[in-house]
């Protein structure tokens, strides 16, 4: 009996889906944080006015549905995960469901195989003489880095032979709530005072805000790299004090507003005669924790390229580093990681560039990578530079989306109605930030604002499709700005003691809309009725189906259907 050939093996030729026809526009936009709740006041969506939005969910109910978008249905651990962009937009581009970095860690760590690979190895080799460093967020959202994951690690290292350990660590507010940094940090104090009942010296030696110091993504704003450079490997910042604890609780109570825990100013930990008590130095090991790329790429690069230049890194300390994963497949960075990341494989972007489909793909910087490298699989740069182009507007640095709230949602629609326009291209793929760059930070006034933006966006994108005949797609990653209150069990909006509601600046748990429609779609096409849990994941066949193709066997299944009318 023949076996079934390997996907590695299986050919790149799509076959002609028997229904539709090639040759279509196809603009497919990705709404970032834009998920579905019932109507209430903390539902920025629904509180903004969008017409465009409410439009395409009221007039065709069997081209407007919800895909699931959180947990398991984007290869996350559990039903619990909410979604974020990384999971989101390779589950879009990629068509099949992996497991995720969350869960490649979980898997890792519990079989104790993270503790026999390469990069654990490593590190390990420096145990002996020098100190092991460990930067990443300190956070439980399970977005970038989890919490228990950094326990284990510590646990598992010190048993390993780590004699003198440093965290450095960045807090979160961002994907758990703002003021939850005391806790993890008191969380961890506890841990590190039991390795040191064990004669590890263990201690948090520097830390910040992840938005201000260390975490900055698509090279938005080097600074932010720089402020923890300074900090997590000079042992230099504008704050010193004796813990972390005591950073908190002071520059806290000094600038309640400024030193949120996502903007928190970068501080080291000090010894009694003021010296800094954890610089990165030759010999030393480092980790960075976070198992997600994005947002640690950047300070990868510095602590791993020989001719870095961004910034003045003023002293170079030769190290052995390792990433929780390795961030970046194609640039090989970094070189050491303690656990493989996904393979994702026989990406849509890279079926379509095979079977000479055009595309186009936009956003702004802080969400550039998301339509590009992430929906690619994890995979930096083009599959074939003749038929694509990516296109990136540079976002506003060096302050709160809020302030801004309507982003750059007008110009990514510009590029792209020109895009559409213009006839060059096949696909004009689009991520707009809005809902989800400001949800964030948890102003509802400026969300709405924000929300409104996206809408006009999509309509001008959407009078573009009308132009050309085309066929649109729109839909989103995850949810955000839809649910802007912390909740109780049963749903209502939790208080603080003086009644306020608290927010939620974090992504949800919900399902996110997807409408398709434009006059290029063929009239018999509808949502099937069968997929009642379909999640992102079945998006890639979807929006082969609407270029002509049929979709690989292995991947997740269409959305529509084609019937006689
Ligand atoms: O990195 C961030 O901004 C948040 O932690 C997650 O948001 P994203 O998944 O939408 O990027
Ligand atoms: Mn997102
Ligand atoms: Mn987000």
């Amino acid at each position: 009996m023949a076996t079934r050939p390997a996907a590695e093996e299986k050919p790149w030729e799509l076959a002609a889906h028997p229904r539709l026809p090639k040759g279509r526009t196809v603009a497919v936009v990705v709404l970032d944080g834009w998920g579905e709740a019932a109507p209430d006041p903390f539902n920025c969506i629904h509180v903004a006015d969008t017409p465009t939005l409410d439009a395409l969910k009221k007039a065709a109910p069997e081209r407007w549905r919800l895909i699931k978008a959180h947990g398991t249905a984007v290869g996350l651990p559990t039903d619990d995960d909410m979604g974020n962009s990384e999971v989101g937009h390779n589950a879009l581009g990629a068509g099949q469901i992996y497991a995720q970095g969350a869960k490649l860690v979980d898997l890792a760590l519990g079989s104790g195989k993270i503790y026999e690979g390469e990069g654990f190895k490593y590190i390990q080799q420096s145990f002996q003489d020098g100190t092991l460093h460990l930067i990443g967020l300190l956070s439980d959202g399970g977005v970038h880095s989890r919490f228990d994951q950094l326990q284990l690690l510590l646990q598992g290292a010190s048993e390993r032979g780590a004699k003198r350990i440093r965290v450095h660590v960045l807090t979160d507010g961002r994907d758990v709530a703002d003021g939850s940094s005391v806790r993890f940090v008191e969380m961890l104090e506890e841990d590190l005072a039991r390795l040191r009942e064990k004669g590890v010296d263990a201690r948090i030696a520097s830390g910040g805000g992840r938005m201000y110091v260390t975490m900055d993504r698509y090279e938005n704003d080097w600074q932010v790299v720089k402020r923890g450079w300074d900090a997590h490997v000079l042992g230099e910042a504008p704050h010193r004090f004796r813990s972390a604890l005591e950073a908190l609780r002071k520059l806290r109570e000094e600038d309640p507003k400024k030193a949120s825990d996502q903007y928190l100013p970068p501080f080291v930990v000090v010894d009694g005669s003021g010296e800094p008590v954890g610089p990165v130095r030759d010999g030393d090991a480092v980790v960075t924790f976070n198992f997600r790329a994005d947002r640690m790429v950047m300070l990868a690069k510095a602590l791993e390229y020989e001719g870095f230049d961004r910034f003045d890194r003023v002293r170079f300390p030769r190290t052995r580093y390792a990433g929780m994963l390795q961030y970046d497949g194609e640039l090989k960075l970094p070189r050491h990681y303690l656990v493989a990341p996904p393979e994702i494989q026989r990406t849509s972007g890279e079926y379509l560039a095979r079977n000479g489909v055009r595309t186009y793909a936009c956003s702004e910087t802080v969400k550039f990578g998301h339509v590009t490298f992430f929906w690619n699989g994890n995979r930096s740069g083009y599959f074939d530079q003749n038929l694509e182009k990516y296109e990136e507007i540079p976002s506003d640095a060096g302050i709160p989306f809020n302030v801004q709230p309507k982003m750059k949602a007008l110009e990514i629609a510009q590029k792209a109605r020109d895009a559409i326009l213009s006839q060059k291209f096949d696909q004009v793929r689009v991520n707009i930030a809005n809902g989800d760059m400001v949800g964030h930070t948890g102003d509802m006034e400026a969300t709405i604002v924000g929300c409104k933006a996206a809408d006009e966006a999509v309509k001008i994108i959407l009078d573009a499709v009308e132009q050309v005949g085309g066929v649109f797609v729109v839909t989103a990653d995850h949810g955000n700005a839809e649910d802007m209150a912390k909740r109780d069990k049963s749903g209502e909006p939790l208080r603080d003691k003086d009644g306020k509601v608290q927010t939620l600046t974090s992504h949800t748990l919900n399902p996110v809309p997807i409408a398709i429609g434009g006059p290029g779609l063929a009239p018999g096409v509808r949502f099937r009725t069968d997929l009642a849990s379909a999640g992102l994941a079945n998006v890639a066949a979807t929006v082969m189906n609407l270029h002509g193709f049929q979709a690989p066997d292995h991947y997740e299944p269409t959305l529509i259907q084609v019937v006689d009318e």
